[in-house]
This record gives C-alpha cells, structure tokens and sequence, in this order.
C-alpha cells in the first residue's frame, strides 16, 4: 500500500511510522510512505501557504494552489488511482471498520491541514473523505494522519505475526480486550487469576471471552449489541454480572 502525506511538516508523519510494526511493514515492502509539502509549490520569495480568512476573524486559511498542486503532484506520482482523505475535526469518526476500508485501497493520499485549516474550495475538488480521530482539537492533522497509517499497515497482509494478529483481533470483533498478565505470579501488585494457571485452555478461553464481554459491557456499552450476541456470549455476560453485581 501507498500513503502520500500532503503536509507543511512531511518527516512528522515519516517519524511516527519509522517505528515497530509499522516501521517493519516499510522494510517489508507492506508499505510505502512519501511526503509532499505545499511550501514547495508555493511562488516567490515568500512561499506563502496561508492567508487571512475572507469575513475577517482570527486565525488564517490554507491557500488552495499549493496544495492543490502538492496533491496533484503525488497523484502523479503512482499511476494508481488514490483515495484523498482530509484529516480533521470535522470529519466523520475514524473506526476500525473506515480503517479495514481504507487499508483495502492501494494508495491513500493523507491531507493534513494547519492554521484554522483549508479553503473549502480545495476540500469539495480534492477530497474524497473528511475523517476525525475523535472530538478534540490537535494543532495539525498530522498526528491524525499517523494515526491512520497505523491503523491501515498494520492490516497489510504479512505486517503481523500470530501474537501481534491475536492483539489486534480482540478489537476486530468489535469488543474489548481481556486482561493479560505474565510473569511473576506472585507479586506486590497482586496475583494471576488461577484460571490462567490451570492449564485448561477451555477454561481459559472461556475467561477470556467473559472478561472481553464484561469489560465491554462496563466501559464501552456503545460497543455492545447485546441482541446481537449469541446465546454463548449471552450466558457469560449473565455470569460476569452475577460476579460483578454481587
Ligand atoms: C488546526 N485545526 C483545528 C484544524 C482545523 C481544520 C482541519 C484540520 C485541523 C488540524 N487539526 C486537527 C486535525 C484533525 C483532528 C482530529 N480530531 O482528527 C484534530 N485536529
């Protein structure tokens, strides 16, 4: 997969994926990163790549040319077509459903916004997608872009290995992660549920599954379409809350 970055600070996104699993996912070929940065498509001496808002009001604009211009350049850069996603505060929620879409496409070119961000003009010619990695204020998309070459590379057939894959299945299913604990059983801190000590992977897989649906069900209850559970889950969530309840 392709991400081309659109952004005044293009090693910021670089850096963030230059670690880990998804650095990995470069060295393996998974993923390709490139950076374009508006100021070298902005004329004269001054390279400006901002203005004031028309309306007044405080704050300035990203102008359209230069970043129009970086995005056509990266779109020429890879004959495949690319799928142009604007990060912003405005945009729809970023799940891991959008983000299972977005790692299905062969290039991505992420538009990462500065100032009180870019013409509207650019955004209805340019953009495919608005996306917003929650409701809070960042000084630059930048931090969200990096959120979602994460997201996408770690998905890229081969970036994971089977203990890496297991982590990210729990959330894949749409429910919280169950606790993890490892050496030692004793500790200050507390002990090891004996469950997991017992040796009984039934047993132990059945934990799993309760505390992913309890904690579920106690911290993200958005997530949980308990109609949606069978009757297997039903029965554990029943018995996590006789626990917690009692
Ligand atoms: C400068 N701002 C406020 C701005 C305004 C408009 C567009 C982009 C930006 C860049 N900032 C962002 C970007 C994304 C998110 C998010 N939640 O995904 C939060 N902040």
């Amino acid at each position: 997969m392709r991400v081309d970055v659109v952004s005044l600070f293009p090693e910021f996104v670089a850096q963030c994926a230059a670690f880990g699993v998804v650095g990995r996912a470069q060295e393996r070929g998974l993923l390709s990163l490139h950076g374009w940065n508006p100021r070298d498509y902005a004329p004269g001496n001054y390279r400006r790549v901002d203005d004031r808002p028309f309306g007044g009001g405080p704050g300035m604009v990203m102008l359209i040319d230069p970043l129009h211009d970086a995005i056509e350049a990266a779109r020429a850069a890879d004959p495949r077509e690319a799928k142009v996603v604007y990060l912003t505060p405005q945009g729809a929620r970023l799940t891991q459903a959008k983000v299972r879409e977005l790692a299905a496409h062969p290039r991505l070119i992420l538009l990462c916004g500065r100032y009180e961000g870019v013409d509207e003009r650019l955004i209805e010619a340019e953009v495919d997608e608005e996306l917003s990695i929650g409701d809070y204020v960042l000084s630059g998309g930048e931090l969200a872009a990096a959120v979602v070459v994460d997201a996408v590379a770690r998905l890229q057939e081969g970036a994971l290995n089977d203990a890496e894959s297991a982590a990210q299945d729990s959330f894949e299913h749409g429910l919280l992660d169950c606790p993890h604990y490892t050496r030692p059983v004793e500790h200050p801190l507390g002990h090891v549920p004996e469950v997991l000590l017992s040796g009984n992977h039934a047993e132990i897989a059945r934990w799993r599954r309760m505390e992913s649906l309890g904690r579920t069900w106690l911290r993200r209850p958005d997530l949980l379409d308990e109609q949606a559970l069978g009757k297997a889950d039903r029965a554990l969530l029943d018995a996590f809350r006789a626990r917690y309840l009692q």
